[in-house]
């Protein structure tokens, strides 16, 4: 059924993040770690970018400049062709057009389900208070968490809360969805169910998905394209075409081109996990 909520383009037109040439280099005046070198990266409107990568790799410093909580040294980043930050302004603006969902989660616990999700709509005086609350549970139910939509998220599981903070992201209809390992705690059945409704969400509203993982299965269950990145300074090692048929579900798991996927970007995280080692050994000799 087609939803009343949020609305998919046929083919998406929106979301578009071009990284060109960019470069990070926390301190430059001191300690300067450079996090992230040289790198270009092309994601197209509603693709489902995965990245994965060594830890302390610049994963997270990437997101950050999308979302514009950190600048860039070099280089720019573009939002559908429209420059977010670049030599002039290292700094993007942070605006409802890019929303970040985060890692611990970021609900109000004194507001409900319902309250949580309208917040945005309200503040920006998108609709009446009244219909902001209304289309809050509509876009709650969509997502199955329609009879808990007056509860408190310290009332619902963990998992619930998850999906919530997602719905609240999508109901600011924002050309990206930034993700930081956002189901990194939960077990292997929790996820599961997280990533199959994320996908649904996804199927609906075909919204541009930033989404870092250190979890290769959940990448490719997901994801468009993998992006698998060398370790620290960033930059991008390998892409992997997820050319999976949609909608996928649980069956998808136990495919042979699901498993011959996993071992590719294995091999190549490998490599680089073993870099990263390597260097730190060499840093403590
Ligand atoms: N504010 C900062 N000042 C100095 N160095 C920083 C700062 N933030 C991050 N770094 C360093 O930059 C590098 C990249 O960090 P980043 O958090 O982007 O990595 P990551 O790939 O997201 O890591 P993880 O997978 O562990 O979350 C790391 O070496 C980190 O220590």
């Amino acid at each position: 059924m087609q939803s009343q909520i949020f609305s998919a383009p046929t083919v998406p037109t929106k979301g578009a993040i071009s990284i060109r040439d960019v470069t990070k280099i926390y301190d430059p005046d001191g300690a300067q770690v450079m996090a992230v070198d040289h790198c270009s990266m092309e994601i197209a409107p509603g693709e489902v970018c995965m990245i994965v990568g060594p830890s302390g790799c610049g994963k997270t410093t990437l997101l950050n400049a999308i979302a514009g909580f950190h600048s860039i040294t070099e280089g720019e980043i573009l939002l559908d062709g429209v420059p977010l930050c670049g030599p002039k302004h290292p700094l993007a603006s942070q605006a409802s057009d890019r929303i970040v969902v985060f890692q611990n989660g970021a609900l109000f616990p004194w507001k409900t389900l319902a309250e949580n999700v309208a917040y945005g709509p309200m503040v920006q005086r998108r609709w009446p208070k009244a219909e902001c609350i209304e289309r809050a549970r509509a876009a709650l139910k969509e997502a199955g968490l329609g009879n808990v939509a007056d509860k408190y998220p310290g009332e619902v599981s963990s998992g619930m809360a998850r999906r919530a903070e997602i719905v609240r992201a999508l109901i600011n209809e924002p050309k990206v969805l930034l993700l930081d390992e956002p189901y990194r705690a939960m077990d292997a059945l929790t996820k599961q169910i997280m990533h199959e409704a994320l996908l649904e969400m996804y199927d609906r509203t075909k919204v541009t998905i930033y989404f870092i993982t250190h979890d290769l299965e959940e990448a490719i269950f997901l994801g468009d394209k993998v992006y698998v990145m060398t370790t620290r300074p960033c930059r991008v090692k390998k892409v992997i075409d997820i050319d999976l048929p949609r909608p996928r579900d649980y069956t998808t798991l136990t495919s042979e081109a699901f498993r011959l996927l996993v071992k590719e970007a294995d091999e190549a995280v490998h490599e680089e996990a073993l870099k990263a080692f390597q260097a730190g050994e060499r840093e403590m000799a």
